[in-house]
Parts: structure tokens; C-alpha cells; sequence
């Protein structure tokens, strides 16, 4: 049977590719991305996922079930974990402190692509935060599995971390945890009129994930 997340990732169409195929994975996948982008670029996911943990946490209150409420608990938790490489990974590859990154303005493009994530849960249902947070959990997922031929052929790869992290089994787990999610729900809540008001969520915050990407290559260019 067909998922709910294969239909919304086929309307998104294009937007997909231009989100798990952007320039940033090409340069990681090469070891080519510039270090400064790479900085850049973590310092705004730091930003982006204290959102994005309130994000988890607005599951939690949109739910009605302690195993939703459980599902919520967990993604909180990776989220707090992912924070913390970002943290460690400023730290010692530019000596910058939790405290800077707390201080650096977040980009605007990266205050739409979270404050619409919150929107969309917030005048929504869970089936529509859990959409909406979708593309982010499960782009990441196949992103890692995608660059991780080129940690296997290359244990010293510049971004051997990053890859490691995202190819590794617990976050391919993750992808699948999603998608059975997104079912549950759909099984719950969803009726076909519902689908172009989901598919435009999804296809939005698709559209921002590519943008992130890009802000990280705009600020750094800013910076130079
Ligand atoms: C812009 C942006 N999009 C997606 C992720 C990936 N991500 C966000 S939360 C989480 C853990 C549980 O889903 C993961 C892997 C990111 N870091 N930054």
C-alpha cells in the first residue's frame, strides 16, 4: 500500500530534489563544502532546533494518546541530542560558545521555515505538525543514506561526523518510526480533502529545507 508520506513527497515533486539534491549535499557528499558554510549552517540548525524541539513538544499537547505522547517525547529527546553535537562540533572546530550561538541573529529564512512549522500545528491537528515536521525527520534520513557510500569509501572524510550521524541505524529507524506515524494518524483523522491542504504543508517546508541550505552559503558569503 501506498503511504501517506509517498503521496506528499511525490506532490512535492521537484521541491524534493531540490531539498535532498541541493548543491550543500553534493559539496558535503565531494568534501568539498566549505568549512565556513558548514559553520554557518550549524550554528542556524542550532537556532532552528530549539523550535524545533517546541515543535515536539506542541505534539505532545496536541496529542490524545500516551503513545503519541511518547512518539513526541522521543523526538524532543533526539533533538536535545542533536543539539548537543552542534554544540560540541562549534566548540572545537571554531572555539564558538554555546553563548555566541545563543547571541547570533537567527536568519529570517530560518524564522519562516520554523514559526510555519509551529503555525501549522498550532491552527492545526497533530496529522498537520507531524506533516509539517515531516520533510525535516525523514529528508535527513535519506540524505545520510544517500552520502553513506562516500564515508564508506572515505573513513576521513571532512564530514565523516555529520554522515555517520545521519546514515547511522538508529536515525534510518527514525525515517521508518515517521512514516508509520504519519499512517497512524492518517487512520485516524485523514479524508481525501484533506490531502491538498497536507500536501501544500509538506511542499512548503520542503521548499524551506532547500532554503536552509542556501542561507547557510548566503551568510557565509556575507561574512567573507
Ligand atoms: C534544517 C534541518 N532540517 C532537518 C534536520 C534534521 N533533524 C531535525 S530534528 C531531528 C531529530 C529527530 O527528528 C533531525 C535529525 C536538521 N537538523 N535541520
Amino acid at each position: 500500500m501506498t503511504t501517506l508520506f509517498e503521496r506528499l513527497k511525490e506532490a512535492a515533486g521537484q521541491e524534493w530534489l531540490n531539498y535532498t539534491d541541493h548543491v550543500f549535499i553534493q559539496q558535503m557528499e565531494a568534501g568539498t563544502l566549505p568549512p565556513e558554510v558548514f559553520k554557518e549552517y550549524l550554528i542556524q540548525d542550532y537556532r532552528f532546533l530549539v523550535q524545533f524541539a517546541r515543535a515536539y513538544a506542541l505534539q505532545a499537547y496536541k496529542s490524545r494518546t500516551m503513545a503519541d505522547i511518547q512518539i513526541a517525547s522521543k523526538g524532543l529527546a533526539d533533538v536535545i541530542h542533536e543539539t548537543d553535537l552542534h554544540v560540541k562540533r562549534l566548540e572545537t572546530g571554531w572555539g564558538v560558545s554555546r553563548q555566541q550561538i545563543e547571541s547570533t541573529p537567527e536568519a529570517w529564512t530560518n524564522v519562516a521555515y520554523t514559526r510555519f512549522v509551529l503555525d501549522a500545528g498550532s491552527s492545526g491537528d497533530l496529522l498537520d505538525l507531524v506533516v509539517a515536521q515531516a520533510p525535516c525527520a525523514i529528508g535527513y534520513a535519506e540524505i545520510g543514506e544517500r552520502l553513506k557510500p562516500a564515508l564508506e569509501a572515505n573513513p576521513e572524510h571532512p564530514y565523516a561526523e555529520w554522515i555517520g550521524e545521519y546514515s547511522a541505524d538508529w536515525y534510518q529507524q527514525v525515517k521508518v518510526e515517521t512514516i508509520s506515524h504519519i499512517d497512524a494518524l492518517a487512520a485516524r483523522t485523514f479524508t481525501e480533502e484533506r490531502f491538498s491542504e497536507l500536501a501544500e504543508i509538506f511542499t512548503t517546508a520542503t521548499r524551506m529545507e532547500a532554503q536552509f541550505w542556501q542561507t547557510a552559503f548566503d551568510l557565509a558569503a556575507a561574512n567573507a
